[in-house]
């Protein structure tokens, strides 16, 4: 399909995408071509890594049909806001694309490990590509090019997502193209706030003007953003639309039909009217993405370790185990006790209908990566207000406790330098290993460490429990050691 054939208006582009992949489609692009000013709002994307995506799209003008699963059936949609599709790795267009005066917004998927930040989320300069682009960007910017792209060239680019958008703002600064919003969609806390101190950090590094620059002109919008869109065959989902509408589409996406996004923060040079497509505009975002970050992604984090070392590979298998659900409830009890004033009885119900979509195929590998980092953002933050309040943590414990099994197991990865064949017993001086890779003060806290041991032992070696120590939630008053 084309957008000619299809009769299919073309929108400016007004905005430039980075990490183009399955969520971007079934998120972001999906909010704009909603919005009831979507003629005005086309999306210049570019892949990440791959080329794959480029390659697919760019035959059929962008267009891609949206799968809708629910429950009983799929709905299809085709969607029209990504007006240009292009390959990451051409640094040249990317930078040309933000230097245009005419791109209002700059919107990221780069995945959690794609920011390249250290623990204490400043960029990692220790990675040799952070530390040769930093280089090159000092470089680059002391030069003084006209236009910015003509300081790449195929064989000298900047390969760290952020080393080209600072490439990229650096032509935009130079050209005089005006304010710009920057906005991660990553799953991440704060992860409008890491992005600003880490491009902060890096711009006062390579190039003073740039720094002052960001500082003036450019501002950094968080979000919360929730859609559950797997991984797919996408052969078989392209024969499936194929079946269902008559279009052979060389990249379909797949996604449930619950839909959020909750964003704070400014936008200089104008925005879709995204509220008009479900979009909610706030100007505190932390509960929402609290909410969301640790109760739904706290909760696959913990399944994908408990869930795979039972024998499941999917989310909605590993939730109709009893084991499983009752880890996952009593971690979000904990989390409710940190969630202060929301309403969460209808949000936990509405995790378990998601997390239940039996035609939602969500592999528990999938989400298995990078999982020490998630759980050090996910659960160690609720544990240690929890203790910080004086109270048990079991649910967090238990949590921690299945996770460890994971990486006893094999199912998820260990932490960096930690070998998981020598933790694989779990015995006290594997757990401390463990806690420690996670967090010191939790490490040190002993009355924690005790809760985690009796959770391994109740789950037992095979993650199978005689009793589970976790559910009596009206022991939690005792003091932390
Ligand atoms: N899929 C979901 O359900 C979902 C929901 C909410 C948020 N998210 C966020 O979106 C991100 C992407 O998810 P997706 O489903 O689109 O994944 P995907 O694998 O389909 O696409 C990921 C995109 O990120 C790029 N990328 C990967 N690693 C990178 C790196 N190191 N540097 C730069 N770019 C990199 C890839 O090239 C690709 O363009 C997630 O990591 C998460 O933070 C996803
Ligand atoms: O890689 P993660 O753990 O950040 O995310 C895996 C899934 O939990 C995630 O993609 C959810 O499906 C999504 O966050 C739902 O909005």
């Amino acid at each position: 399909m084309s957008r000619a054939a299809a009769h299919l208006p073309t929108p400016p582009e007004r905005i430039v995408h980075l990490g183009l992949g399955a969520f971007h489609r079934a998120h972001e692009a999906w909010y704009t071509a909603r919005a009831s000013d979507a003629d005005r709002w086309g999306i210049v994307a570019f892949t990440g890594r791959s080329r794959d995506l480029a390659e697919r799209l760019d035959p059929q003008d962008g267009l891609y049909t949206l799968v809708e699963r629910g429950a009983d059936a799929d709905r299809f949609e085709v969607v029209p806001s990504i007006v240009r599709v292009e390959a990451g790795d051409d640094v040249a267009a990317f930078v040309a694309a933000v230097a245009d005066p005419q791109i209002a917004i700059l919107t990221l998927t780069i995945t959690e490990a794609g920011y390249r930040l250290a623990a204490d989320g400043t960029p990692d300069l220790a990675d040799p590509d952070v530390a040769s682009d930093l280089e090159l960007l000092r470089v680059a910017l002391a030069a003084g090019p006209s236009d910015g792209s003509d300081a790449v060239t195929a064989n000298a680019a900047p390969v760290t997502a952020l080393g080209r958008i600072l490439l990229a703002l650096d032509a935009r600064r130079r050209a005089g193209a005006g304010p710009i919003a920057l906005v991660s969609c990553d799953n991440l806390p704060d992860n409008g706030g890491l992005l600003q101190r880490a491009v902060a950090d890096l711009a006062g590094r390579a190039s003073p003007d740039l720094a002052a620059w960001l500082a003036q002109s450019v501002s950094v919008v968080s979000t919360s953003v929730d859609r559950i869109t797997p991984a797919i065959d996408v052969d078989a989902e392209s024969a499936n639309v194929r079946e269902a509408t008559g279009w052979r589409d060389a990249a379909p996406v797949v996604t449930e039909p619950f839909a959020d996004w909750v964003l704070s923060g400014r936008f200089p040079a104008g925005r879709p009217d995204w509220e008009s497509a479900g979009a909610r505009f706030v100007d505190d975002l932390e509960p929402w993405e609290n909410r969301k970050l640790w109760m739904l992604n706290g909760a696959h984090t913990v399944l994908a370790a408990v869930g795979q070392t039972r024998g499941h590979a999917l989310v909605s298998s590993a939730i109709d185990d009893p084991v499983c659900i009752r880890i996952v409830e009593a971690l979000w009890d904990d989390d409710a006790r940190q969630l202060p004033g929301l309403d969460l009885a209808p949000y936990r119900a509405s995790l378990l209908e998601r997390f239940r979509n039996p035609r939602i195929e969500h592999r528990l590998a999938q989400i298995a990566q990078d999982s020490t980092t998630k759980v050090r953002l996910r659960i160690v933050p609720v544990a240690l207000d929890e203790r910080d309040a004086g109270r048990t943590a079991d649910g967090c414990a238990t949590a921690l406790a299945a996770w460890m099994l994971g990486v006893g197991r094999g199912v998820v990865p260990a932490p960096v330098g930690i070998d998981p064949t020598a933790v694989g017993s779990l015995d006290a001086s594997a757990r401390r290993a463990l806690l420690c890779a996670l967090d010191e003060r939790l490490a040190a806290d002993e009355l924690f460490a005790t809760r985690v041991a009796a959770a391994i032992s109740a789950l037992g070696a095979s993650g199978t429990p005689a009793s589970l120590p976790l559910l009596n939630h009206e022991t939690h008053g005792t003091s932390p050691t």
